[in-house]
């Protein structure tokens, strides 16, 4: 027995060798055009006894330096069934990605997938380079990866029309949903030039903020979501009607409203990067065109204060002149006004950008503009058509006070919440308050600590905006009767300068009407 299976053995050896001893002859000596036809009628003759097609996808097709999408697309695809079902897998690093690496099938190992009750093989494949000289071949110093995609011949219709497409489209969605999203800053122009220099600056953008979290009422917030679906599903229609794929949003009102919580709840919604534009870094229009140009597909570009970054005339203004102080942080805004100084970035040149070459460079893009003071914008920036969308942050209301209270203390009702409804009804309170106040301080502040310490918030807020108004009220008062003071000390100089005049003339001639008396007087005559 043990003699039989060493003679079995051996002979399979010796078959091995002579096999590999006939190829490496054919290697060696065959001339290499004739290769093609032997090979070519030998596939022929494969396909009588061998009713399969493979398909083959190259990670860097012909001389292509650039990775082929299609086998990215592909390795994403598969990477789920891969860590599933194949035995030898390997990791894969993704930049920019959620996942720090994704698992994909190792070479030669194969895995089965199924479409629309079809059944097909991927298996992954690689050459080797070749290190020997040979005439008959192009030197490969490099190993070449594929995929191969196998199926019967029956459903080649089906799996060439559809199943491929799906895989490349499933597998881009897939990099898509994984990818990390950037917030991008604009670099000053000054260090443009260098190696490797660039034109932003980006960071993983990481903010919760979430439709869910955003304290505004349900109908208002549902409409803007409705808008974002809208024109993310709107491609054909923009193609359509003959308009470049991109959406204004104006987002105004009083500090700690929530528009910049608003532009981070948009941007996770809809997946996109926010390139974050400080116009006060740019110098001029060119470089605005530039840095628009860099600009990606799927993002939000957001300009903030939008009236302090632009003077509607066309030259810039220092954000200290515009705002009020008290409600401002004068740090930053000092800082931000003496940058301005050296800008030139005009209106023009910003509707030009909107208008004109931001609708050229491609698709999927929305505008955010935000401001304190939508009264100081020129009508032809906010226009509809340029900002297409005009949202209104305002006080905090009651619907908005109980997301509030769900987020910070996780409660929907509580007796308390009829007071703050009557109080916040009187009382114009920002969200950015009502959530500081609602934060627990200590360990022991229970929900009931929290609103209490709210409601008195509340009370001082209105307090302190009847004092205000009181305050208001007694300017104005001090104003008018300033005015009306100087008026009467005039008067009183006309009077005298007249009575001199008829002392000297010997003339008396009363005139009642004061404004008469006064051009008498300058003039020596009515008109
Ligand atoms: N509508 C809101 N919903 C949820 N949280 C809010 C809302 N408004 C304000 N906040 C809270 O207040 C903080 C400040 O809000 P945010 O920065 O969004 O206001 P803003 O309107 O952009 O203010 P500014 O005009 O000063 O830039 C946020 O971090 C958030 O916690
Ligand atoms: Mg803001």
């Amino acid at each position: 027995m043990m003699m039989m299976m060493g003679e079995t053995w051996s002979q399979l050896g010796s078959l091995i060798a002579t096999a590999m001893f006939l190829w490496a002859m054919f290697d060696k000596y065959f001339p290499y055009q004739l290769r093609g036809p032997i090979l070519t009628y030998s596939k022929k003759l494969a396909s009588f006894v061998y009713p399969y097609i493979q398909i083959k996808f190259h990670e860097f097709p012909g001389e292509y330096l650039k990775r082929n999408e299609a086998y990215a697309a592909i390795e994403t695809y598969l990477s789920n069934k891969s860590s599933t079902e194949a035995k030898s897998l390997k990791a894969v690093v993704v930049r920019d990605s959620n996942q720090p690496v994704q698992l994909s099938m190792d070479e030669n190992e194969e895995i089965t997938d199924e479409f629309e009750g079809i059944k097909v093989w991927w298996a992954a494949k690689s050459i080797t380079p070749r290190t020997q000289s040979n005439p008959f071949f192009r030197a490969e110093t490099e190993e070449k990866r594929y995929y191969k995609l196998t199926f019967h011949k029956s459903h080649r219709e089906i799996l060439c029309e559809k199943y491929i497409n799906h895989v490349l489209q499933e597998g881009k969605a897939i990099t898509v949903r994984n990818r990390q999203r950037k917030l991008c800053i604009n670099n000053p122009s000054q260090n443009w030039g260098g190696y490797k220099s660039r034109k932003w600056s980006h960071v993983t953008f990481e903010h919760p903020a979430s439709f869910d979290t955003l304290a505004m009422e349900s109908k208002k917030k549902e409409e803007i979501i409705n808008d974002l679906v809208k024109f993310s599903q709107g491609k054909e229609y923009y193609d359509k009607i003959g308009k470049a794929w991109k959406r204004g949003y104006l987002l105004y009102g009083p500090p700690g409203t929530g528009k910049s919580s608003m532009i981070a709840a948009m941007a996770n919604f809809m997946n996109y990067d926010i390139y974050d534009l400080e116009l006060t870094t740019v110098k001029d229009n060119t470089e605005l065109r530039r840095l628009l140009i860099e600009t990606t597909s799927k993002s939000f570009i957001v300009i903030e204060d939008i009236d302090c970054s632009l003077d509607l005339t066309g030259q810039r203004k220092k954000k200290k002149e515009q705002v009020n102080d008290e409600q401002k942080d004068p740090a930053s805004k000092m800082a931000k006004g003496e940058e301005e100084s050296n800008s030139k970035v005009t209106l023009s040149g910003l509707l030009n950008f909107i208008d004109g070459l931001w609708s050229a460079c491609g698709g999927e893009r929305i505008i955010v503009f935000t401001t304190n003071y939508v009264e100081k914008l020129d009508p032809a920036l906010i226009r509809r058509g340029r900002m297409d969308k005009h949202i209104e942050m305002s006080y905090c209301g009651f619907e908005a006070f109980k997301v509030l209270a769900k987020n910070y203390l996780n409660i929907d009702s509580h007796p308390l919440f009829v007071t703050i409804g009557h109080l916040l009804e009187e009382t114009s309170i920002t969200p950015a308050d009502v959530a500081e106040n609602l934060m627990p301080k200590s360990m022991n502040d229970d929900a009931e600590t929290c609103l209490k310490k709210l409601i008195e918030a509340i009370k001082t807020a209105k307090e302190e905006a009847i004092k205000k108004a009181e305050e208001e009220a007694r300017l104005k008062a001090e104003k008018e009767e300033k005015e009306k003071q100087e008026t009467t000390q005039e008067d009183v100089k006309v009077d005298e300068s007249l009575a001199k005049e008829v002392k000297e003339n010997g003339v008396e001639v009363v005139i009642e009407d004061k404004t008469l008396a006064k051009e008498v007087k300058e003039n020596g005559v009515a008109a």
